[in-house]
């Protein structure tokens, strides 16, 4: 193997940059050349190729986004547009990949590689922790960190104007920023994706605290709970009961941004490496991923078709912790 392409795609992450050199530096170990497909399947089906030196992946460990820029690419869910990215592959002289992304990201690597037999190996770039085969994505940690700022920074005024919040977070699927978010910062309640019957429980909680005189309480809500997000919930809650002062705040892509955790830094760094030595190893079609702190690879199939369920004892903490 002499020379791999590296590329970030789908929603960018806080940790793919920390990945990305991980990438270039273990190949360049090996004496593997890098090339860096710039934003992801777009430039992979218009040619946008250069060449990463372990130079350029310097300073940016600890930087957001993503310096290979990255894209939503309904091109590639073409196969003429999968026939361009493989020629300009070919034409670059491309052994093998490692892509940077979530789960739309793995489905397209996996028709990729069934078409065109490129060997590929994923690390789970995503805030939204929704692939299975790793206990956490990289970017996760630190949009989790996000909003608890956020929800810590809210509560004062919930308290100061005793005042009902709700604190919209990423997730139109998924609602492991949610709960995690609404555990950490000691939220009152959450919606979540996930479940279907959300809404008669807050409905019941809210009537519960109304009689009690508590006014001052935060739901965090995923952007796809079954109210469809803050705003809706809001209008319904404003009809339902009036005696709250309610009010919504859509955290949306500043979940997105900032400079990675420590935990995002080292998991994107280990996964970075893992893919590399796995690609060297003859392995293809795969995910690196963490699972109870080791390094796993994961089928693509698996990553994206498998459910990883939310953590159930942090379900439970979520309502026990309610005062
Ligand atoms: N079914 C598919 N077939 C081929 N390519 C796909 C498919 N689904 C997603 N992709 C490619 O992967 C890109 C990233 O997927 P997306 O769902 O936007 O983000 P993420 O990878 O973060 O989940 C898409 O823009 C598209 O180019
Ligand atoms: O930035 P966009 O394109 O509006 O997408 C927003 C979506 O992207 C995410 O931030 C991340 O999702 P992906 O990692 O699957 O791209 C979701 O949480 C959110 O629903
Ligand atoms: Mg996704």
């Amino acid at each position: 193997m002499n020379k791999i392409g590296v590329f970030t795609s789908g929603g960018d992450s806080p940790g793919m940059n920390a990945c990305v050199r991980a990438v270039v530096r273990t190949a360049h170990k090996h004496d593997v050349e890098v090339i860096g497909i710039k934003e992801g399947y777009r430039g992979m089906v218009a040619g946008y190729f250069e060449t990463l030196t372990s130079l350029d992946v310097a300073g940016i460990i600890q930087r957001g986004g993503t310096i290979l820029r990255s894209s939503r690419c309904p091109e590639f869910k073409t196969k003429e547009g999968r026939q361009q990215a493989y020629d300009n592959c070919k034409k670059h002289g491309i052994d093998a990949l490692v892509a940077i992304g979530g789960n739309g990201t793995f489905t397209g690597a996996l028709y990729f590689e069934e078409e065109f037999g490129i060997p590929t190996i994923g690390c789970p770039g995503t805030i939204d922790n929704d692939l299975f085969g790793t206990d956490y994505t990289i970017g996760f940690d630190t949009a989790c960190n996000t909003v608890v700022k956020a929800i810590d920074q809210i509560r004062e005024t919930a308290a100061s104007h005793n005042r009902l919040f709700l604190v919209e977070v990423m997730g139109r699927d998924s609602g492991f920023i949610a709960l995690n978010g609404c555990v950490a910062g000691g939220g009152e309640a959450v919606m979540l994706p996930e479940q279907r019957d959300d809404l008669p429980r807050l409905m019941q909680f809210l009537d519960e605290k109304s009689q009690h005189k508590i006014y001052s309480n935060i739901v965090v809500v995923a952007e796809g709970d079954e109210a469809g997000g803050a705003i809706e919930l809001e209008k319904v809650i404003r009809k339902e009961y009036p005696q709250y002062d309610v009010r919504s705040t859509i955290l949306g892509h500043l979940q997105r941004g900032g400079s990675p955790t420590c935990r995002d830094r080292i998991l994107a760094s280990r996964l970075g490496h893992h893919a590399v030595e796995a690609l060297l190893k003859g392995e293809r079609n795969m995910m690196a991923g963490e699972i109870n702190n080791k390094v796993e690879l994961t089928s693509f199939r698996d990553s994206i078709e498998k459910t990883k369920a939310l953590n159930s004892d942090l379900l439970q903490l979520s309502e026990i912790l309610v005062a």
